[in-house]
């Protein structure tokens, strides 16, 4: 069985470079930027007033200032600025030449159009032209757009950015015991989960998902889903992958020509991952238990779906002190499930004692998976260890 690493990277490597289109900005948060775009602007274009009050000479705030005229946002003052004058300015309005002080309306007297300064602590409350950035600065590609590079673009006059195309994403449920949310299930059913959550985690990172049919537990149903999301950069089953006389994912994606880059890995929960290429497609075979297939997905689908969209590997392992013993590990990488206790320099973290990978109760209560690589020994309570925080991946 390969490792965990080894894995990533062969999944990584299935994943072609993305296709950049062009979007507006208001489609733009959660995109990847694959080329730099470059400001329009010099921000701010003018030395701008930082608070509502007077504009005036530094110079001069111990005199009696002559109130010559106003300036609001989006209205400049044009006239002239001689000595012992100011102007009433509110935020935002340009600062006229000859000026280099704002001082608050709260700190001055004014008379009909005398002003005195009361207070002269504090200042300039000027934002000089270009402190924020300058005609031609750039956000640099690629990069994962938040909301606020989105305003930081639109600051920047550029009302359209290229992005990588979302990757289209097409989720399978196998098996025959599978129904839907909502659906009264017969004996021996259960309603299909693990679906619905990995379809959340893959739009949450950026893909556009399809949630296909269940497909039945026979060559047909499986072959008659595989020929539906044919046009996916990539297709999620989940179940199926075992060696039960139902599990028949890797037989049938074998039969219809996929090129395999593993079957199982030494990874606990996840021993039966799958992965390969099928026609167009990248195949991501997760198995059935749903702590499994959420794990899988964790390790491996978000970081596929990253680099479908021409981002690097992410680091997502963080490190913490371990609240509890634990005695060594087996041969494979073990993730458990644990809750972080915040503290002031490092958290600590606690694994529950029930890890079955079939209880989503417990995952849904995690809020980190602890990372135990193979054949480690026992460790003791206070060790440092690694860990994958959920908030960053499924949560
Ligand atoms: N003889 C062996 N048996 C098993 C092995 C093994 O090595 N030898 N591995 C076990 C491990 S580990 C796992 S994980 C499971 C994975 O099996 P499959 O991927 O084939 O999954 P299924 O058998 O289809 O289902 C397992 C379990 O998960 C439930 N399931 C499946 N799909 C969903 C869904 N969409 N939503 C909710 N729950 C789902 C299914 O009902 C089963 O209970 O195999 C072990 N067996
Ligand atoms: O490897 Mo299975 O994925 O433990 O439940």
């Amino acid at each position: 069985m390969i490792t965990v690493d080894d894995a990533l990277a062969r999944v990584l490597a299935l994943a072609p470079g993305p296709e950049i289109e062009t979007v507006g900005l208001d489609e733009a948060a959660g995109r990847v930027l694959m080329q730099d775009a470059i400001s329009r602007m010099t921000q701010p274009p003018f030395d701008a007033a930082a608070m509502d009050g007077y504009a005036l000479r530094q110079a001069e705030i111990g005199l009696p200032l002559k109130v010559i005229g106003e300036a609001g946002a989006g209205h400049p003052f044009n006239g002239e600025t001689p000595e012992g004058t100011a102007i009433r300015i509110f935020t935002g309005a340009s600062v006229p030449q000859g000026y280099d002080r704002v001082v608050m309306q709260e700190n001055v007297a004014r008379e009909g159009e005398t002003l005195k300064i009361t207070d002269a602590s504090g200042g300039p409350h000027i934002r000089l032209r270009g402190g924020d950035f300058a005609e031609g600065d750039r956000v640099i590609a690629p990069r994962l757009l938040s909301s606020a590079d989105v305003g930081l673009l639109a600051a920047m006059n550029v009302p359209h950015i290229a992005v990588a195309r979302r990757p289209r994403v097409a989720v399978l449920a196998t098996g025959d015991e599978l129904v839907r949310p909502g659906d009264t299930p017969r004996e021996g059913q259960i309603i299909s989960s693990n679906d619905l959550a990995v379809a959340a985690m893959a739009r949450k990172a950026g893909a556009e998902v399809s949630l296909l049919p269940i497909a039945r537990d026979t060559r047909e149903s499986l072959e008659a889903a595989f020929a539906a999301a044919s046009q996916a950069d990539l297709i999620v089953t989940i179940g199926g992958a075992s060696v039960g006389d139902h599990d028949l994912v890797g037989s049938v994606t074998e039969a219809m020509g996929m090129e395999r880059s593993f079957y199982r890995i030494a990874m606990r929960p996840g021993k039966p991952l799958m992965a390969g290429r099928l026609g167009q497609s990248a195949v991501l075979g997760l198995p059935g238990n749903p702590v499994s297939a959420i794990i899988c997905a964790t390790l491996f689908m978000l970081p596929l779906i990253g680099a479908l969209q021409g981002l690097p590997r992410p680091t997502m392992i963080r490190r913490a002190r371990l609240a509890r013993e634990l005695p060594p590990e087996g041969p494979r990488q073990h993730y458990l499930r644990a809750a972080l206790i915040r503290h002031d320099d490092m958290p600590s973290i606690d694994p529950f004692e029930d890890q079955d990978s079939a209880r989503l109760s417990l995952l849904s209560r995690a809020d980190a998976l602890l990372v135990r690589p193979a054949q480690q020994g026992a460790l003791q309570a206070g060790s440092i260890v690694d860990y994958i925080a959920l908030s960053d991946t499924c949560h």
